[in-house]
């Protein structure tokens, strides 16, 4: 089976009440798309986005116990429980603010596979790691350190996100991204017997203007997109761009 399209957008801590009528407007055009389209909101907006029943809904983390006392933290079970279906992990923003390691990842990862959640594990290069002609060995890295025991591709997603790239404007060149998504699906293939069919998002800077040739590259099976995700009209030509691929 061909890896599942998917159109993420990652809210971030950005949104409020007044910005679900955005999902109220992607309503039509998200009926008609043969991609799967998730929305990550703060915790918060779940359960109002999932009662409009428009977009597949997820968390932006979880933590890497489903109880206890961690003040301030929810659990991939509390995301599960709320409705939600997928739960970003390890977001560079998460890694760099939270001190998050790749092992940090791979028990949140865990946690989210028990409860049921889609794990979508993110990881990139800096500009300093591409600068210096390292990034392949980080990706790597990365993924062989943040992907759990247990992964197949009907729990995870990867999303490739160079950090410099994040909010920038800049975006890789094809064959960049190319080389990434690449060694991504050969390491994925030659560690999981269904790694062929891991769903690889890019993210970073993805635009209307820009979302074609990306989902045009080999191995990009859609994208995760912060920014243009916030506006039904800046996110559903990137809908319509994944669609259309
Ligand atoms: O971090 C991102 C998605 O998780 C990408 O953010 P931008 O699309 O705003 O660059």
């Amino acid at each position: 089976m061909a890896p599942r399209k998917l159109a993420a957008g990652n809210w971030k801590m950005n949104g409020d009440l007044a910005a679900l009528d955005q999902i109220d407007a992607m309503a039509e055009a998200v009926k008609g798309a043969s991609c799967d389209v998730l929305i990550c909101p703060p915790a918060l907006l779940i359960p109002a986005m999932i009662a409009k029943g428009v977009v597949a809904v997820g968390g932006q983390d979880c933590h890497a116990e489903a109880s206890g006392a961690h003040t301030g933290d929810i659990s991939g079970q509390m995301l599960r429980d709320a409705g939600a279906t997928h739960v970003i992990l390890g977001h560079s923003e998460r890694r760099a603010d939270h001190h998050e390691t790749d092992e940090t990842v791979r028990a949140k990862a865990l946690a989210a596979h028990r409860a049921g959640l889609i794990a979508i594990i993110c990881l990139g290069e800096t500009g300093d790691q591409r600068d210096g002609g390292h990034t392949l060995q980080v990706i790597a890295a990365q993924l062989a350190g943040s992907v759990p025991e247990g992964a197949t591709a009907a729990n995870t997603v990867i999303a490739y996100e160079p950090v410099w790239a994040i909010g920038t404007g800049r975006t890789p060149t094809i064959p960049q991204i190319a080389e990434v998504h690449a060694r991504l699906r050969a390491d994925l293939s030659d560690r999981l017997s269904d790694g062929a069919e891991v769903s690889l998002l890019y993210g970073g800077s993805v635009k209307g203007a820009n979302a074609a040739e990306i989902f045009a590259i080999p191995h990009v099976d859609g994208a995760l997109v912060g920014g243009a995700s916030l506006k039904a009209a800046d996110f559903l030509p990137i809908v319509a761009a994944l669609d259309a691929a």
